[in-house]
């Protein structure tokens, strides 16, 4: 089984990396001048510097060459999925794709797995998501992520072919469920950095976690997911992780918010575009988000730190 990974960004390169210890990966990216760099310097300074490629990774900017292999991860951000498979339909219609990004489509309202079916309708698809930093997996560290897709078969055989020596993968059917705990905890993520950030506290920061682990739970729960996936490595995981370490994007843009900083616009920070989705679906749905919606709130500075922990503590109280 031959794997290729579209987007040489930091994560598609780290898992490029620690794929290559089961057989040769192809990784494309959309720049030819990045792609000669990566083959001539062995190295993605651009994206993940100071790790070495194997030599069983082959870097190219043909998406032809990428998309011949029989299992194709999509390591692109949210954002720009719908246009990466479009741009490609023809070529990618043949192969099984794994979804490697975390959000929700700002127009859609809908996750990486329901982009691919809008696109490819008749393409197999996956998702992996969970707990992981891109520097930890390139540096093989342990990590141990999920895999999902709604054919339990192919979760076997994706499962087979993706677990490496430091990427122990588990896998579920529910597919809803790991979308959405990958791309709602980024969102808490920001809130948790900005208390941080304005040295609130780490009492706070507990708070929002816990608040905001019940607010991914009425989401996922009303739209059909499993209570035990967001208890799992794509929810619980990857909120404990991203809510606690200043390696995550989401949570370093919380932390300049709430230092009152600026902050680099080209960094991928995916909780940003996803806040506004999921703010808006929830309005839609009719289900209380309040962690989202101040984040949205301090994203437009529509509030500051401190208004915001302000409309978070002056809500009615209520049971647990
Ligand atoms: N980094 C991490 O630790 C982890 C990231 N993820 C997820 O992986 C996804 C990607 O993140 P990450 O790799 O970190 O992001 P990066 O910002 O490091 O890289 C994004 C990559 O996507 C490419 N890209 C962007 N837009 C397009 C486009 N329209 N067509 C083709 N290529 C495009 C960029 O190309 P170019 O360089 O040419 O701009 C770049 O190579 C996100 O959803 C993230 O949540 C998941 C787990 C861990
Ligand atoms: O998803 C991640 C860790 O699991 C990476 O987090 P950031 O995108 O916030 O860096």
């Amino acid at each position: 089984m031959s794997i290729a990974v579209i987007g040489a960004g930091a994560f598609g390169t780290a898992l490029a990396i620690s794929l290559t210890a089961n057989g040769p990966v192809c990784l494309w990216t959309r720049d030819q001048d990045h792609a000669q760099e990566m083959q001539d310097t062995g190295q993605n300074t651009r994206r993940l510097p100071g790790v070495a490629l194997p030599s069983g990774l082959t870097a190219t900017a043909e998406f032809d060459q990428a998309a011949q292999h029989e299992t194709v991860l999509l390591a692109v951000p949210m954002q720009q999925l719908r246009r990466v498979l479009s741009e490609h339909a023809s070529a990618l219609r043949h192969a099984t794709l794994v979804a490697c990004c975390k959000g929700i489509e700002l127009e859609t309202g809908i996750g990486p797995c329901a982009v691919i079916g809008q696109v490819l309708p008749e393409t197999p698809c996956a998702l992996l998501t969970g707990p992981s930093f891109a520097h930890d997996i390139a540096r093989g560290l342990p990590t141990a992520l999920t895999l999902a897709t709604e054919n339990a078969q192919r979760g076997v055989r994706l499962q087979q072919l993706l677990s490496t020596a430091n990427i122990r993968l588990y896998r579920t059917t529910d597919v809803i469920g790991a979308e959405l705990g990958g791309a709602l905890k980024n969102v808490i993520a920001i809130a948790c950095g900005t208390v941080i950030g304005a040295g609130m506290g780490a009492s706070a920061r507990a708070a929002l976690m816990t608040r905001g682990y019940a607010e991914m739970q009425r989401m996922a729960l009303a739209l059909g997911a499993r209570a035990e996936t967001l208890a799992g490595l794509s929810g619980f995981g990857d909120l404990a992780l991203t809510c606690t370490s200043d390696q995550s994007r989401n949570y370093q843009l919380g932390l300049a918010i709430g230092r009152g900083e600026g902050f680099d616009p080209s960094i991928t920070v995916e909780g940003a575009a996803t806040a506004r989705a999921v703010a808006a679906k929830a309005e839609q749905m009719g289900l209380d988000m309040p962690i989202t919606e101040i984040v949205v709130g301090l994203l437009d500075s529509a509030l500051t730190p401190e208004s915001a922990m302000s409309r978070l503590l002056a809500r009615p109280l209520k049971e647990e």
